[in-house]
């Protein structure tokens, strides 16, 4: 049984619709959720080359060496894997016999000139809505899993689904019951409930670049806070089965029943930053505790406004290495002892807690 439902249970939370709050009294580096994800693609466009400096296995996403570390698609040029076990996995699930077809034919469809002239987010879009499709074929109950997930199109999503599923409806099979609404239905999902996954850490190397998407059932419930009390570790790259698992972590103890949120993006962004992302991205005005704070600050005197309580979480929590950035979290208790060692989720910068003073 799932370890994380005697931890979490689902509420509805005022303001935020499903929520998960704590279903006993947690303590800070606890972790709360390890999971899989149910859909998982590449963030690299089907036709430009990826921006990234590193090369991906498409199956796990960890780093591919160079030959004969590389296990090529027998059918296609295009997607690549570490290993035997990833290439073999992948053959009967993430890259089926009709994925493979479908990219293929994407790549060759005489209207690729069309993909090719929208941003390279459509090409990505359309990785995804191959990728549903593949689980509707093999998963079905996992496909409404999904499909359950908070999102509805907007005008914008039904554009981008109109032209969509003008290119990748002829190649589904005749059976198939995608319709226009659905693929709109299922981009909707996507915005709202896809975590990045992200290149690994370098203090020196150029801005991370996202790697592949992945929706996670259970971990996508977990609203935003500003302020949040749980961060996400992804322990990318160890070459395994669990490259692409979420790992929820408490960053300080959580009494019974209060909900656990994790920050959507790097704490470090100003009021107005995060608002605007707020609402453009995930369509909610935050009302949490830092926020109704610094929404009353003066305009630009943000440095002159900190409010103590939260300057102390951000100086303890904010990762301080080069380029990072990343939220410090407690390693896990040992033998119900907390710990006194902070862990950075981006980039693993290991620090003493000075701060907690006994
Ligand atoms: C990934 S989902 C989280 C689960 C969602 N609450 C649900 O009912 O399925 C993200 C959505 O949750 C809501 N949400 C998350 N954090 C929120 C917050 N702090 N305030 C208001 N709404 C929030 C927004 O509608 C957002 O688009």
């Amino acid at each position: 049984m799932d370890s994380s439902s005697s931890l979490l249970r689902m509420e509805h939370i005022p303001g935020k619709g499903r929520g998960l709050v704590a279903a006993q009294s947690l303590k800070a580096g606890q972790i709360v959720l390890t999971e899989s994800p149910l859909i998982l693609y590449s963030a690299s466009p089907l036709f430009a080359p990826s921006s990234s400096p590193f090369t991906y296995c498409d199956h796990c996403f960890g780093i591919v060496s160079s030959y004969p570390n590389i296990f090529p698609c027998p059918s296609c040029s295009n997607h690549s894997f570490c290993s035997q076990k990833c290439l073999s996995l992948a053959l009967n699930s993430s890259h089926s016999t009709w994925v493979c077809k479908a990219l293929i034919s994407l790549l060759q469809h005489p209207n690729s000139t069309l993909l090719q002239q929208h941003p390279p987010e459509r090409q990505v879009q359309a990785r995804f809505i191959v990728a549903s499709h593949n689980l509707f074929l093999q998963a079905p109950s996992e496909f409404h899993t999904l499909l359950s997930l908070h999102g509805t199109p907007d005008s914008d999503i039904l554009d981008v689904a109109n032209f969509l599923h003008s290119l990748i409806s002829p190649l589904f099979p005749p059976q198939s019951q995608f319709s226009v609404d659905l693929t709109a239905q299922l981009l909707a999902k996507d915005r709202l409930n896809s975590f990045c996954l992200m290149d690994p850490y370098s203090p020196d190397g150029p801005q991370r670049s996202i790697k592949a998407y992945a929706i996670y059932p259970k971990a996508t419930f977990f609203n935003h806070d500003c302020l949040p009390n749980a961060c996400r570790f992804d322990y990318v790259d160890t070459s395994d089965e669990h490259n692409t698992e979420i790992v929820i972590r408490l960053i300080e103890d959580v009494p019974d029943g209060k909900e656990i949120c994790i920050s959507y993006f790097r704490m470090g962004r100003d009021y107005c930053t995060r608002k605007k992302i707020l609402m453009e991205d995930y369509g909610f005005t935050c009302e949490c505790d830092r926020c109704m704070i610094e929404a009353n600050w003066k305009e630009n005197e943000g440095e002159k406004n900190n409010d103590l309580p939260h300057m102390l979480f951000l100086c303890k929590h904010v990762c301080e290495r080069k380029n990072c950035a990343g939220t410090m979290a407690p390693l896990p208790p040992k033998d119900d002892v907390p710990s006194n060692v902070l862990e950075c989720n981006f980039c693993g910068n290991l620090k003493k807690n000075d701060w907690d003073v006994a």
